[in-house]
């Protein structure tokens, strides 16, 4: 029985071309949908005992499904976007995240011709297993502070990867604790004494033989993490190296090459591309954030209209908890934010590759764009998804706080995404150098890309908004023009601010919280920009188009209305121009309230992926939950072990007492 069939019933779109749309292509929601069910069809990737498994059943099980994955892989021949999609269902960090999606990344970014050659074939057939390991104990952000070294010995013409303190241990490498054999690690350069700044190196850590660790070098996992289940099936590892010996060709040679004789020349390359890999990784963050909050809102929305408290008349069903404005308010955003980050990260991974195929031809003049792109929008994002998803647990009420809602561990799963592959203050710091130099460079060098509109900085400083009706802000020049002179302006103040400074460094460290909500706000405008561009295209089906503008001005006017501060402070909008966007905004969450089921049950998740009794398709709540707490281990037996030991002699001493 479908419990949700009448919500169902009330959309006004075509569901089947917004699956469409949302995957990006028919092709695309094909692939997606195949590898989905899949997944969900193969015992071995059942996930509800998960949260129950100590630490070394859970890391066994998660190498079970891996071996399984990479099976499946190998004998149905999926191409790597199937292996993709295939990973993305299985929902299970494990080391080959690593593997593929950083340690092979950076040999190809990274690595000379001769270098991917040799190294590639072996890691693309899992003949080696490979983690990233650049982070240390001491040190994470600040990348060049790394203490690792690299040591060239011209007689040997060898590297000496060594671990001079203990804060320079390798700390936090997924797949590095227990699985790995070989590791790109990051270290200092050091040539005749010289320090030659931090670069990349091939080291082999386990024999393949027997997986032990070789001479010199200590490996371990660094211990349980958040939460039951969640990211424990990760292995992240600490690595020490006591004077581990490396040939010279294992330094990835691309943008500084080392000698025989211990001379270091510069390529053409700029240092910075000893990041790319982790502007990559971001790239693929941002389309991450919007299948995690996809997840979590599909789930609150499901079980939010199969929820009822009060509002009954006469003895008829109480009120649908979606029915209340203020249930709306906290999770329509949350619906349109997922539909504004899956088209966001749609065009950053288009600029990604336009990036990706520049640098692969000696072209350099796009990467500084790209890098403040993937930091602002990896940091935007997943702040957003995170404080998301727990939003949602709240929705769900007390329910929500089950593990069997599917929401704590998609939390503890998610969470570190605000940290890893940077922390989200450090990268938004990043953008704010990167506007600040925008604006600093505006008399002489004409803005492009994402930041083309502070070539008009002047007029946006004048111009204020012109909107004198609710339905005057259905209009995309009226919302863009908004978010892009709060932008241009916030920006323009920080700037002037910050040349009051003798010492911009001095200046920069003053003013980093309202740089940090300067970058805040240009990346703001990116997602509210491609979501409108996104609409400019051809997207068929009925009412398809329709439904995602009204997705797109709740997502506008909903950070217009939480940010209203910046707005008003500006002097772009008045008071009463903010008040009129918060009345749009209410008519656009009940647009929104018939087509909500019908907006979740887009993202065409199974039951499997979403692995919660509250988001099941058919609504069938109640008796779900009922019949799942019976499946709890404390539910075996009646009396629970322990009880004679511990309890009872309690109550017999109350008895005894109270005869007393
Ligand atoms: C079974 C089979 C299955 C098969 C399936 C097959 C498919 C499977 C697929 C699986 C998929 C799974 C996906 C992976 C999952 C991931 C999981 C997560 C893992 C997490 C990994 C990590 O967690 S890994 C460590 C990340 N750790 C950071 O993230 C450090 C942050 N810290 C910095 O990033 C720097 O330290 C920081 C702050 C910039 C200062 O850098 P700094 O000290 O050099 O200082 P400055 O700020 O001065 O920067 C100097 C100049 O460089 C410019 N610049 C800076 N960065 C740049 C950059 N990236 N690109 C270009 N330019 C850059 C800047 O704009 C300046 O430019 P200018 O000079 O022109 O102004
Ligand atoms: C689950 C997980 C998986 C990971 N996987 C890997 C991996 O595979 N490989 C790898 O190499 N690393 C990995 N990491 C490490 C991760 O990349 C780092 O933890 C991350 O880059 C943050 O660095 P940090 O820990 O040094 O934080 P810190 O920089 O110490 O941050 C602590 C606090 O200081 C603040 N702060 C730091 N610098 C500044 C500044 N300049 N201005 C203002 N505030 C600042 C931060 O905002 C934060 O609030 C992983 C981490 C986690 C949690």
């Amino acid at each position: 029985m479908d419990y949700l069939s009448d919500e169902r019933k009330k959309s006004d779109f075509d569901v089947e071309a917004m699956k469409v749309a949302w995957a990006g292509s028919i092709q695309e929601f094909q692939l997606s949908d195949r590898m989905a069910k899949l997944v969900a069809n193969d015992p071995v990737f059942e996930k509800f005992t998960r949260p129950m498994l100590g630490r070394k059943e859970l890391l066994k099980n998660t190498l079970r499904k891996s071996a399984h994955a990479w099976k499946l892989i190998i004998d149905l021949r999926l191409s790597e976007e199937e292996a993709k999609w295939l990973r993305l269902y299985v929902d299970e960090p494990a080391y080959t995240d690593l593997h593929w999606g950083m340690f092979i990344p950076a040999i190809e970014g990274q690595g000379t011709e001769e270098q991917k050659k040799k190294w590639l074939p072996l890691a693309k057939k899992m003949q080696i297993i490979g983690c990233y390991a650049q982070t240390e104990l001491g040190h994470g952000s600040n990348v060049q502070g790394l203490e690792t070294t690299a040591t060239f010995d011209t007689r040997t013409d060898e590297f000496i990867m060594h671990s001079p303190t203990l804060t320079s241990s390798k700390w936090w490498p997924g797949g590095l604790g227990k699985l790995s054999t070989h590791a790109v690690v990051y270290a200092r350069l050091i040539v005749g004494g010289q320090f030659h700044g931090v670069h990349g190196f091939i080291v082999q850590l386990r024999s393949l033989e027997d997986h032990s660790p070789l001479p010199g070098i200590t490996v371990g996992d660094i211990g349980l993490k958040f939460g039951n289940g969640a990211y424990n099936t990760m292995d992240n590892g600490v690595l020490r190296f006591d004077h581990v010996r490396i040939p010279r060709n294992q330094m990835l040679m691309r943008v500084s090459q080392v000698t025989k004789e211990g001379k270091i020349m510069q390529s053409d390359v700029p240092r910075q591309l000893i990041y790319g890999t982790m502007v990559y990784v971001r790239q693929t963050i941002v389309a991450d954030a919007s299948k995690a909050l996809s997840r979590a809102v599909c789930i609150a929305t499901r079980y939010s209209a199969v929820r009822r408290q009060f509002g009954s008349r006469d003895g008829g069903p109480e009120t649908q908890v979606i029915d209340y404005k203020t249930q709306q308010s906290r999770l329509f955003p949350l619906l349109a934010s997922a539909y504004a980050f899956r088209f966001v990260s749609e065009w950053l991974k288009s600029l990604y590759l336009d990036v990706k195929q520049r640098l692969e031809a000696n072209e350099f003049s796009t990467l500084p764009e790209a890098h403040a792109c993937t930091a602002g929008l990896k940091s935007l994002t997943t702040t957003a998804t995170a404080d998301g998803i727990e939003e949602c647990r709240k929705l769900c009420g007390g329910h929500g706080y089950l593990v069997s809602s599917g929401l704590p561990e998609l939390f503890a799963v998610y969470i570190p995404a605000c940290t890893y592959e940077g922390d989200n203050v450090v990268l938004m710091l990043q953008v704010a150098r990167f506007l600040v130099k925008t604006v600093s460079e505006l008399g002489h060098k004409k803005p492009v890309g994402t930041t083309a509109y502070m070539g008009r900085v002047a007029s946006l400083m004048q111009k204020n908004s012109a909107v004198q009706t609710a339905e005057g802000w259905l209009n995309p020049g009226a919302v863009v023009e908004a978010f892009e002179s709060r932008a241009a302006r916030m920006a323009v103040r920080c700037a002037q601010e910050l040349a009051k400074f003798g010492n911009p460094e001095e200046g920069f460290a003053e003013l980093a919280v309202d740089l940090v909500e300067v970058a805040v706000s240009h990346c703001q405008l990116i997602v509210v920009t491609k979501f409108f561009e996104k609409l400019q295209q051809d997207i068929p089906g009925k009412g398809v188009k329709e439904s995602l503008e009204v997705l797109c001005y709740v997502y506008a006017l909903f950070l217009l209305h939480k940010h209203q501060g910046d707005f008003l402070a500006t002097g772009y909008l008045t008071p009463k121009q903010a008040s009129l966007a918060n009345a749009q905004l209410r008519t656009l969450y009940s647009k929104v309230r018939p087509n909500a089921i019908a907006l979740v049950d887009s993202f065409s998740y199974t039951d499997h992926y979403l692995g919660s009794i509250l988001g099941r398709y058919d609504g069938n709540v109640y008796p779900k939950l009922y019949e799942a707490a019976w499946e709890d281990p404390l539910n075996d037996s009646d009396v629970i072990d322990g009880f004679h030991q511990y309890v009872q002699p309690i109550l017999k001493q109350r008895l005894h007492s109270a005869k007393l």
